[in-house]
């Protein structure tokens, strides 16, 4: 069965007071993978994701999303497209509740909207659909700011969820918060992720919840691709462990 491209990146370039973190990188990812992007610190993963969402522009190179060029593109319209980047630290109004946050996102996803939309009973009732996928449903009304680390986290992804996204892009969407926490919150999203075909790229720093979790392995080195493939066989190189998991 031929494979559905959903991203695809070309020669992308961007360089930082000399620093080359895009060196030509060329990336396809394919409709419903669960691929995580490992590699040393500041060898560029999160300027890829920042080259996919509109925040950097490469000197050289293009990024297609979609059928669409995304390379100039503000990140607004990337996420209306579809594809939904989420941060390292949860992008969340701390001083509104759970469920406002997510109804802000179901309202922004048209990119018309008014504080009136949010008391429409039928965004609320899709915004608590979606905490009680999440199992959030008890969270709804908290504010973010009293939330614990691993539920703001949790609120984050289903804000991310809110806008729809067919590709979603997550900066170490589990970092922060204790071990076990990290499973709970992989265990929930990943059959959220499988059922609805969203493909997602998370870059991360856990071997374990790489290997336990994602069908491929994209390993960053200098701004670039050094090796791509299923977890067993790329955790197993000898060369990405020398370079990412220093385990030799
Ligand atoms: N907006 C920016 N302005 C200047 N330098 C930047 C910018 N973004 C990234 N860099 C530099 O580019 C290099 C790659 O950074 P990047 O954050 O993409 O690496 P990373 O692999 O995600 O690192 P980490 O694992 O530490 O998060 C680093 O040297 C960083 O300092």
């Amino acid at each position: 069965m031929s494979r559905v491209t959903v991203l695809q990146s070309k020669g992308l370039h961007v360089e930082f007071g000399g620093v080359k973190a895009a060196n030509g990188v060329d990336l396809d990812l394919y409709e419903g993978e669960l691929a995580s992007i490992i590699g040393p610190n500041g060898s560029g993963k999160t300027t890829f994701l920042n080259l996919c969402t509109g925040y950097v522009r490469p000197s050289k190179g293009e990024v297609i999303f979609a059928g669409k060029d995304l390379t100039r593109m503000p990140p607004r319209d990337i996420t209306r497209l579809g594809a939904v980047r989420t941060f390292q630290l949860p992008q969340l109004f701390t001083e509104d509740t759970v469920i406002q946050n997510v109804l802000i996102a179901l309202a922004a996803r048209t990119g018309f909207w008014n504080l009136r939309a949010l008391d429409r009973p039928a965004l609320r009732s899709e915004a608590m659909d979606i905490l009680a996928i999440f199992g959030l449903t008890p969270q709804a009304e908290r504010h973010i700011h009293s939330l614990p680390e691993g539920v703001r986290k949790l609120v984050d992804i289903a804000v991310s969820m809110a806008l729809s996204p067919t590709l979603l892009l997550m900066d170490e969407p589990t970092s922060g918060v204790s071990s076990s926490e990290k499973f709970e919150i992989m265990d929930i999203l990943i059959p959220i992720l499988r059922e609805r075909k969203i493909t997602a790229l998370l870059v991360e720093h856990d071997m374990e919840l790489v290997a336990r979790y994602m069908d491929r392995v994209i390993v960053w080195n200098a701004g670039q691709v050094m090796a791509d493939g299923a977890p067993d066989a790329v955790l197993r190189d000898e060369r990405v462990l020398r370079s990412v998991v220093g385990a030799i």
